[in-house]
């Protein structure tokens, strides 16, 4: 067998590369593989600090198992499961802890808490401009979010209230409209038109009219691209997505390119909005580039356009999946759709009634809050990482960096505070029946200093759509509908199986 000099490597050796060489390398190759695979999983499962966690031992091994969870569109639930399997702290990943506890919410996500968020949510970052929902620094993220909540008040979201009325006076013309013409009506569709009207005319200025067209936008197909990308890229390994994203399908390069068609389109309306007269209310767009920060520095463009799209990525698919999975269970409920109606049939039925008048309404706050309880739009384990000195959570000493995070579905299913979880019983909110425990797992804005900015506009938008749509129609099931498509799915956010919401509307007569 001779010895052929083949390959020059920097270092002098001599390469076999002979049939039997070529073995030789293949199995020392082999050799090496196992032997790094065996002595990950003797160290995950033996040496690791969280080897005490219980937990599948697959997720100890790979972060794999949980990509393979969100890929099959069911996190949340395989949680669910872990959690009734092996209680309220499970491993589900080599360095990432789920809880199931009230008492770890205070220290993780309380105000003044030194757990940040995760890097997975700077995948969220149109274009790696961070925005108030990414940036992971706490004082930088203060700093934004103190600009932001001054445009999501309460004082200046009444603002735009007539612009809502607006568009959900159009949202009822398209339902009659459709009925008339014996058009289907998709509900998810519908509700998503309305969230993305009364998005893109506050920040932007301009409707994009998807109630007045009934069709499709550039902008809401390119969002939905980014929906797709974003979540899973957070958490593929970084080398892997560099081969992932290189995956030669028209399709996929496609959606890839959402992100980019985003920032373009935003850059353009930033560009209109610094040249246009001031409008009132102002558009949000300028209320960022009026904005000085204290050294008298205006925000750079690119920031005003990473924050403008993070409210349509935040405001859009949050609120309409809501709004549908509540109109869902009123149609399949008529008892509860009887009692909404009964409550809220002596309001005006051509005019969308004013705010205060729906923000007292027992009953129709009793529907949103069990709606938002079954089906929280955002419901997953809300990552945060713990701090240098590490920490001791429900008992267990955690280190330094590992990623722990209180799964709001299993919070909001704990059978001894609510009751039947799994059925959606308005009447559980009632004040009568409300219980302080009740309050305290009710967590679908989320908690501490990142709760939700847009949880006012969503109650508003809500609120309103769904009396407007009660007041004007019964809804219906129709026969032969597929109540699986109904079933609940994740992919950081939550939507029906069948991706559609087809329903019957009979007018109310007066
Ligand atoms: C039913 C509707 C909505 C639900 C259930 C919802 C839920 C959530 C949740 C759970 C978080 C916290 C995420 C975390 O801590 O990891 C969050 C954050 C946020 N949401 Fe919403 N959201 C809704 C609507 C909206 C709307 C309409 C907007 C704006 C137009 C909005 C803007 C934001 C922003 C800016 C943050 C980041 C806050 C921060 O990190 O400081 N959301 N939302």
């Amino acid at each position: 067998m001779g010895i052929v000099t083949g390959l020059r490597l920097p270092v002098a050796i001599d390469v076999d590369t002979t049939s039997s060489g070529y073995v030789t390398l293949v199995l020392f190759m082999t050799l090496i593989v196992a032997t790094s695979i065996l002595g990950k999983v003797i160290y995950e499962l033996h040496f690791s600090p969280l080897r005490q966690i219980p937990g599948p031992k697959l997720a100890a091994l790979s972060d794999l198992w949980l990509l393979h969870k969100l890929y099959r569109l069911e996190k949340c639930g395989t949680l669910e499961r872990c959690f009734a399997q092996y209680g309220p702290i499970v491993r589900i990943g080599p360095k990432k802890i789920a809880l199931n506890s009230i008492d770890t919410i205070k220290p993780i996500y309380g105000v003044g808490t030194r757990f940040v968020k995760s890097t997975w949510y700077e995948t969220w970052a149109l274009s790696g401009r961070q925005n108030v929902f990414t940036i992971i620094d706490p004082k930088a993220h203060a700093n934004r979010r103190r600009i932001t909540s001054q445009l999501m008040s309460h004082n200046n979201l009444i603002k735009y209230l007539p612009a809502v009325n607006h568009h959900i006076a159009s949202l009822v013309k398209l339902i009659d409209r459709k009925k008339k013409l014996g058009e289907q009506l998709d509900f998810l569709v519908l509700y998503r038109y309305l969230a993305l009207d009364i998005l893109s005319s506050a920040t932007f200025g301009k409707n994009f009219q998807l109630l007045e067209s009934g069709q499709d936008h550039p902008f809401s197909n390119d969002l939905d691209a980014c929906v797709a990308v974003l979540p899973p890229r957070g958490y593929v390994p970084s080398w892997m997505w560099v081969v992932v994203k290189h995956f030669p399908s028209k399709r996929w390069q496609f959606l890839l390119g959402g992100e980019q068609r985003i920032f373009d389109y935003s850059q353009n309306v930033v560009m209109e909005q610094e040249r246009a007269p001031l409008t009132d209310p102002p558009t949000i767009i300028r209320k960022y580039l009026d904005h000085r920060e204290e050294d008298g520095s205006a925000l750079p463009n690119d920031i005003i356009i990473g924050e403008t799209a993070n409210l349509f990525f935040a405001g859009t698919d949050t609120t309409s999946n809501s709004l549908s999975f509540i109109t869902w269970e009123l149609a399949s409920k008529p008892h509860i759709q009887k009692r909404l109606f009964e409550e809220v049939s002596h309001l005006a039925k051509d005019e969308v009634p004013p705010l205060e008048d729906v923000q007292g309404l027992q009953y129709l706050n009793a529907v949103l809050k069990e709606g938002l309880r079954k089906y929280a739009a955002a419901p997953s384990h809300l990552e945060r990482v713990v701090p240098p000195g590490g920490a001791r959570i429900d008992g267990h000493y955690l280190p330094a960096g590992t990623v722990v995070g209180v799964q709001i579905y299993s919070m909001h299913r704990n059978a001894n505070v609510f009751v039947r979880p799994e059925e959606f019983l308005p009447e559980r909110w009632l004040p009568e029946n409300e219980t302080e425990d009740m309050r305290r797992h009710f967590m679908p804005f989320g908690l501490g200093s990142r709760v939700c900015m847009g949880q006012h506009v969503a109650m508003m938008e809500m609120r309103l759509a769904l009396v407007a749509l009660v007041r004007h129609y019964q809804l219906v099931v129709p026969k032969g509908f597929d109540y699986s498509s109904m079933e609940m799915k994740d992919f950081w956010l939550v939507f029906p199986k069948g991706h559609s919401l087809k329903l019957d509307v009979v007018e109310r007569s007066e």
